[in-house]
């Protein structure tokens, strides 16, 4: 059943991102985690219920991560998920209110630690990313233009193969970089997922996508897993970007 005309529709990123955001929105009355069976189900559209947390019932959309702002922005969804790392490489008019503490790491220079890289005006440099405007305002900020090389995954093969001397990807545990003898330099931004609402919505849903903005808000702030999740990635008392 297509949810009523109040009823709200999220594009959600699949992947880690979706298994983080299940309890938190469980919680607030968006039981996504009643309906979807797990990685093996393909199914990308969910209807869900009118429930007394979410009286014009909703519409979940399971899209690519780095497909969720265009989604957003372009009104089929009136609220999203996604990563600061998604939302700062792409400039988008959306409203973002809340930041949800999920999805935490951080993105980073790294290179090879048997081959650092020196950093100096006029000295070429390659960086392979999937984030090149990211990647190209920090270097340039620092008086430096390097090559940039884009990727879509596996980023940290660039320096071991001689594509790039460095690359500019995200770090979690550090697992990756060290199984590939890579060495962090410098964070660039911490990363968290946001809330992301389509401005028009905010307008025309504006009681049930604010119930629903507060109610996420109560869940974080008694939420200790969110806190422990954050405090993961990011060095205490450091804010945004690094
Ligand atoms: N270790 C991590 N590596 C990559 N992204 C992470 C990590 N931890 C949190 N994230 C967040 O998850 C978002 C989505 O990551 P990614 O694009 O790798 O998708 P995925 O979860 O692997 O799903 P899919 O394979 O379907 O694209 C990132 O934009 C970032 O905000
Ligand atoms: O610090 P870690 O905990 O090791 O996590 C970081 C790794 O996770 C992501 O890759 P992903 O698994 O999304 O694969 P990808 O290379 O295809 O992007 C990211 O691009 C790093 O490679």
């Amino acid at each position: 059943m297509a949810p009523r005309a109040d009823g709200l529709t999220l594009a959600l990123p699949k992947g880690r991102i979706l298994k983080q955001a299940l309890p938190l929105l469980r919680r607030v009355g968006i039981d996504l985690a009643a309906a979807w069976e797990g990685e093996h189900d393909r199914r990308l559209l969910f209807d869900l219920p009118p429930g007394p947390d979410l009286p014009g019932g909703a519409r979940v959309l399971l899209v690519k991560p780095v497909d969720v702002p265009t989604y957003v922005e372009h009104g089929v969804a009136d609220i999203g998920v996604a990563g600061s790392d998604t939302l700062g490489e792409e400039a988008r008019d959306l409203y973002e209110p809340l930041d949800l503490g999920i999805g935490a790491c951080r993105l980073a220079i790294a290179e090879p630690a048997a081959r650092p890289t020196p950093l100096r005006r006029g000295v070429s440099l390659r960086v392979a990313t999937k984030y090149p405007r990211l990647t190209l305002n920090h270097y340039r900020s620092k008086g430096i233009q390097p090559e940039i090389i884009p990727l879509f995954g596996s980023v940290e093969l660039g320096p071991i193969t001689g594509l790039s001397d460095q690359i500019v990807d995200l770090v979690e545990s550090g697992e990756t970089l060290r199984q590939n003898n890579l060495r962090e330099v410098e964070t660039i931004l911490y990363v968290t997922s946001r809330l992301i609402v389509h401005p028009a919505s905010l307008k025309l849903k504006q009681a049930p996508i604010t119930a629903l903005i507060a109610a996420l808000r109560d869940a974080l702030a008694t939420d200790g897993s969110t806190a422990r999740n954050v405090s993961s990635a990011r060095p205490t008392g450091s804010e945004g970007t690094a």
